[in-house]
């Protein structure tokens, strides 16, 4: 569904990243995983054409990116970046009308087909009985559970979500997740988004992408990116692993970092 060939990218001449190649298929979950600073957020800004690339393709359904028109690739491919900003007093329902945007006419008219996506989106995700509180009143969780409503407004194909669970409780990450999943299965949303807790990966992800600063190091299914050689050599930690008891769907494996292992610079 969406293909990246040989990226780079760079900033004031400095490499941000480096000769990355990526993939996601139609109906997949791909998380990008690595530490602070290694690309993450710049990688899915080029994947979704938020930034260029200084060399390198991204195609999506088997076109060039920028062959897209703006509302063209809007109508498939929504992104909610790391940190959203929304005028405080503008309600759940104006801001998942937003998601419309692509589908709007000259003037930016709401249609009878756009009050039903919003409504239709505002149901799937929970939201409806928040649509007329203003945004500013939101708690973190349910603030996240609107801008995830307006992606799912838009009706892409793809999503990119940027840390989706970051400051949230531990009971909405779980919500955050299931939804995630739960519009990934019913929709078949693809979905591609960045976390940095290694057991929420394991447990939602179709394959994992690992990277260490500016590439990519390790790409395939769960339980084979998840091993000591990757812990070790990108997150320089030692992980204890348990089996869990439960099962949960995806790997029966959870995570515990036990200690800091010196850097490995290979
Ligand atoms: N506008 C910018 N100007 C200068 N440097 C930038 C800019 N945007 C990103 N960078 C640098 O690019 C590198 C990669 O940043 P990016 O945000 O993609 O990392 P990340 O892996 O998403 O990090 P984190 O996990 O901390 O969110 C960092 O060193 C960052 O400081």
């Amino acid at each position: 569904m969406i293909r990246a060939e040989h990226i780079c990218y760079s900033i004031d001449g400095r490499p941000i990243l480096d000769d990355i190649s990526f993939s996601a298929e139609q109906g997949e979950i791909v998380t990008i995983v690595g530490p602070n600073g290694c690309g993450k957020s710049t990688l899915m800004k080029i994947l979704s054409r938020l930034l260029k690339p200084d060399c390198g393709s991204v195609f999506f359904l088997g076109k060039p990116l920028n062959a897209y028109s703006g509302k063209e690739l809007a109508k498939q491919l929504a992104i909610l970046p790391q940190s959203k900003q929304a005028p405080p007093d503008m309600t759940v329902e104006q801001l998942v009308q937003f998601g419309r945007y692509p589908y709007t006419g000259l003037g930016g008219q709401l249609r009878a087909a756009d009050f039903t996506a919003v409504d239709e989106a505002l149901r799937r995700t929970g939201m409806d009985r928040f649509r007329g509180r203003s945004i500013c009143t939101l708690s973190g969780g349910e603030g996240q559970m609107a801008w995830i409503t307006m992606a799912i407004a838009q009706t892409p194909r793809i999503l990119f979500l940027d840390e989706p669970t970051t400051y949230l409780d531990i009971c909405y990450q779980l919500e955050v997740l299931q939804m995630i999943r739960r519009l990934n299965h019913t929709l078949s949303l693809t979905i591609v988004m960045v976390l940095h807790d290694l057991n929420q990966a394991a447990a939602y992800s179709d394959r994992i992408f690992t990277m260490k600063p500016g590439r990519c190091y390790s790409y395939g299914k769960t339980e084979d990116v998840l091993c000591d050689a990757m812990f070790r050599e990108v997150f320089s930690v030692e992980m204890n692993k348990y089996k869990n008891p439960k099962d949960r769907g995806g790997t029966d494996i959870v995570y515990m970092p036990e200690r800091i292992v010196e850097k490995y610079e290979g």
